[in-house]
C-alpha cells in the first residue's frame, strides 16, 4: 500500500494510470501492491518533456551478492543504453562495497552520514593500502599535485580505478592543485628538516646542489628575496616553525629561528610586517599557475571526479575553469571545488562558493593568512553558507593531526571531529595522517566511529536549530523540486521513515534532499557510474548505480526487489520515494 503527493504538469497529465508502461521482469511480487493513491494534485510547469514517452529500461543483469563482486561486467561509465537494456532480463545495481557491508552490519538507520577523504600519499599509494582504507570507510581519495610527479598520481588513479572496478567500490577521486603560493622546496627527498632555536637558516630561491646544504631551504617563489624585509616574521606551514629575517644577501634569505620546530618538504611559507600578512608581488600571483593548468589537462584526461582549487580569490577563476572543463572534458562531469583558504576567499565567499560545485575549508593555510583563534568562526560561517546555497563542503587540516605518529587522537582532537560533523559538514578530510602518517587506518576509523556517534546522538537529542533554506534555483520547475525535497524530508522525520529514495539523473533532487539533513539516510539511485562517484561527498546520500525509466512505479518494483535479494532492504521497511522525472512524493511499506 503506498500513498502519494503528485505534482502534475502538462507532461505527467498523459500518464494515466491505464497507460504506465507494464513494469518487466519483476517476479518476485505483483506490481499492484504499489499503486499509489492519489492525495493531492497540483498543475505546474514541465519537468521533463520525455517523461511520459521514454520507455522503461530494464536493470543490467547482476550476478554479484557478495561485497567483493558487485560491480557489474560493463567496464564502462555508462548504462547499456535502454534499445540493449531490453535485450537482458536479469538485473543489477551498484553499491559501495564498503557501504554494503555497513548496511548489512548495522541496518540503514545507523549508516555514517559524512563522507570522508583521504589524501593520497606515500604512506597509502600501494593497492592493498588503498584497499584498506575503501574497506574503512574512504569515499574519496584526493592527491595534492603540490607533492610527487605526474606519474606517481597517475598511478594512484590507476590503483583506484582497479579497486572500484576489481573490488567493488566507488571511490571518487579528487585532485588539488598545487596553486602559486609561496612554498619550500622538496628538501632534497628528506622527509623533514628540524630547526631549533636560535639557528640561522638560508632561504633561498637558488636550487642547492644535493646533497642540501646544512640549514638552506630553497623557496619556489622568484621575487621572495625582493619582497621580504629585515625584521619580517617567517611563517612555516602557518607558523608550526618561526623565523626571523635578519640579513638579505642576493638571492639568499638569513633568518634566525625563534619558535623551533619540524619542517616538511614543501612546506607553506608566509611572512609578516607589523603583525600583518604581507601580501604584495605573491598576492598578485594567478589562482592557477601554468603548472596548475598542465596538472588540470592531466586531471581531465584521467577523468578525475573533482578538481579541488588552492587560494581561490574570487569566482572569476571558478567560472573560467569550468567553461575551460566544459570545452575539453567529454561529459564535463568534473566538479569544481572551492579551496577557502585565504583572506580574499573570505571577502568573496557567498560568489566563489556560488559559482563553484562545492568548497573546502582548509584549514591549514587559512590559518596561516588569519589568527588561528578566527579559523572557528570562518569554519562555521562557510559550513552555513555551503548549505544554504546546496554545495557539499569539507572540512580539512588538522582533523587528527597527532595521529600522523600517534596511535589514538588526543581528546581535543575528537572534540573538534564531533564540531565538524555536529555542523553537518558533508565531509572530513585526512591530511598527512593518511598521506604520510604512521596510522592511516586508525585516524579513518576514528573518523568514522565518531561521525557514526555525533549522528546518532544528534538525531536522539535533535539538539540543532533549525536551518532557514533559501530558495536556490531559478525555475519554477526548480522551485517545485526544492519544495518536494523539503516536504519529502519533514515528512520522513514527522512519520520515522526508514530510508528516502531519490531517483535522479544528474544527482541534483539527491543533493536537494540532502541538504535538508534528514533523519533517516537517502538512497540516491543515479544511471551513470560518474554521478555516483560525485554523490559520495554529499552529506547522508547512499548512492546506488541503476538503470531505471521514468515510470516510477516500475523503478520501484524492481528496486525494491534488487534490494530485498541482496539484504538492503526487507519487507515493512517505510519508504519515501521522489524523483527528477516524475514530480511526485510518494510514501509506501516495502512489499
Ligand atoms: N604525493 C605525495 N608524495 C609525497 N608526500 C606527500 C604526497 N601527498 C602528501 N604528502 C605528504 O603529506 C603531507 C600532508 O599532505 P597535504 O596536507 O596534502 O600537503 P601540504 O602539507 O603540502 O598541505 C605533506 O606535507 C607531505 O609531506
Ligand atoms: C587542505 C589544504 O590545502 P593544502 O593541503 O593543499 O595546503 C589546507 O591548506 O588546509
Ligand atoms: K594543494
Ligand atoms: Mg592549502
Amino acid at each position: 500500500m503506498s500513498q502519494s503527493l503528485h505534482f502534475f504538469t502538462p507532461s505527467n497529465l498523459t500518464f494515466s494510470k491505464q497507460s504506465l508502461p507494464k513494469p518487466s521482469c519483476n517476479r518476485r511480487f505483483p506490481v499492484t501492491t504499489l499503486s499509489p493513491k492519489l492525495i493531492s494534485i497540483k498543475a505546474s510547469t514541465s519537468a521533463d518533456p520525455n517523461s511520459s514517452t521514454t520507455p522503461p529500461q530494464v536493470l543490467i543483469s547482476d550476478n554479484g551478492t557478495g561485497a567483493g563482486e558487485i560491480l557489474s561486467s560493463t567496464p564502462q561509465d555508462y548504462d547499456t543504453p535502454p534499445s540493449q537494456s531490453f535485450l537482458s532480463d536479469s538485473s543489477s545495481i551498484d553499491v559501495d562495497a564498503a557501504t554494503e557491508v555497513e548496511l548489512k552490519e548495522n541496518g540503514f538507520r545507523s549508516t555514517r552520514r559524512t563522507k570522508l577523504v583521504c589524501t593520497i600519499g606515500p604512506a597509502t599509494c600501494g593497492f592493498e593500502e588503498l584497499q584498506a582504507l575503501a574497506v574503512g570507510g574512504m569515499n574519496v581519495a584526493r592527491i595534492n599535485m603540490c607533492h610527487g610527479t605526474r606519474e606517481w598520481h597517475k598511478r594512484v588513479i590507476e590503483r583506484v580505478r582497479r579497486l572500484n572496478e576489481e573490488k567493488g567500490f566507488a571511490v571518487a577521486i579528487m585532485m588539488d592543485t598545487e596553486g602559486s603560493e609561496i612554498h619550500m622546496g622538496d628538501l632534497g627527498g628528506a622527509s623533514s628538516a628540524k630547526a631549533e632555536d636560535g639557528e640561522i637558516w638560508t632561504f633561498s630561491v637558488r636550487a642547492f646542489d644535493l646533497p642540501r646544504p646544512e640549514r638552506t631551504i630553497n623557496v619556489n617563489y622568484d621575487g621572495f628575496a625582493e619582497d621580504v624585509k629585515v625584521g619580517d616574521e617567517l611563517l612555516v606551514d602557518g607558523g608550526m616553525v618561526r623565523f626571523e629575517v635578519i640579513e638579505k644577501i642576493g638571492p639568499d634569505v638569513k633568518c634566525r629561528c625563534t619558535d623551533p620546530g619540524l619542517m616538511l618538504p614543501r612546506a607553506n611559507l608566509t611572512f609578516w610586517r607589523d603583525g600583518s600578512l604581507v601580501r604584495e608581488r605573491n598576492a598578485m600571483l594567478p589562482t592557477i599557475s601554468s603548472k596548475d593548468w598542465l596538472d588540470i589537462d592531466f586531471g581531465i584526461a584521467e577523468g578525475v571526479d573533482f578538481i579541488a582549487i588552492s587560494f581561490v580569490k574570487s569566482a572569476e577563476v571558478i567560472n573560467h575553469l569550468k567553461s575551460y572543463i566544459a570545452a575539453r572534458s567529454r561529459d564535463s562531469d568534473i566538479a569544481v571545488i572551492a579551496k577557502i583558504e585565504s583572506i580574499d576567499s573570505l571577502r568573496n565567499l557567498e560568489e566563489i562558493i556560488q559559482a563553484s560545485d562545492g568548497a573546502m575549508v582548509a584549514r591549514g593555510d587559512l590559518g596561516a593568512q588569519i589568527p588561528l583563534e578566527q579559523v572557528p568562526s570562518a569554519q562555521q560561517k562557510i559550513v552555513q553558507i555551503c548549505r544554504q546555497l546546496n554545495k557539499p563542503v569539507i572540512v580539512a587540516s588538522q582533523l587528527l593531526e597527532s595521529m600522523i605518529e600517534y596511535p589514538t587522537p588526543t581528546r581535543a582532537e575528537v572534540a573538534d571531529v564531533s564540531e565538524a560533523v555536529r555542523q553537518r559538514a558533508d565531509a572530513l578530510m585526512l591530511s598527512g595522517e593518511s598521506a604520510m602518517g604512521q596510522y592511516p587506518d586508525k585516524a579513518l576509523a576514528v573518523l568514522r566511529s565518531v561521525s557514526v556517534r555525533i549522528e546518532k546522538w544528534w538525531r536522539e537529542e535533535k539538539r540543532y536549530e533549525a536551518m532557514e533554506l533559501p530558495a536556490v534555483g531559478s525555475s519554477f520547475s526548480d522551485s517545485i523540486s526544492e519544495e518536494i525535497c523539503s516536504s519529502a524530508a519533514k515528512m520522513a522525520n514527522n512519520l520515522g521513515v526508514d530510508a528516502l529514495f531519490v531517483y535522479t539523473k544528474t544527482g541534483h533532487m539527491a543533493s536537494l534532499l540532502s541538504r535538508c539533513r534528514p533523519d533517516c539516510p537517502i538512497f540516491a539511485f543515479t544511471s551513470t557510474k560518474s554521478v555516483r562517484r560525485r554523490l559520495n561527498l554529499q552529506w547522508g546520500l547512499i548512492p546506488f548505480r541503476v538503470s531505471f525509466s521514468d515510470d516510477m512505479e516500475s523503478n520501484l518494483n524492481k528496486t525494491f526487489s534488487l534490494l530485498k535479494a541482496r539484504g538492503m532492504i526487507k519487507s515493512g521497511d517505510l519508504v519515501i520515494a521522489v524523483s527528477d522525472m516524475l514530480q511526485s512524493i510518494q510514501v509506501m511499506n516495502v512489499p
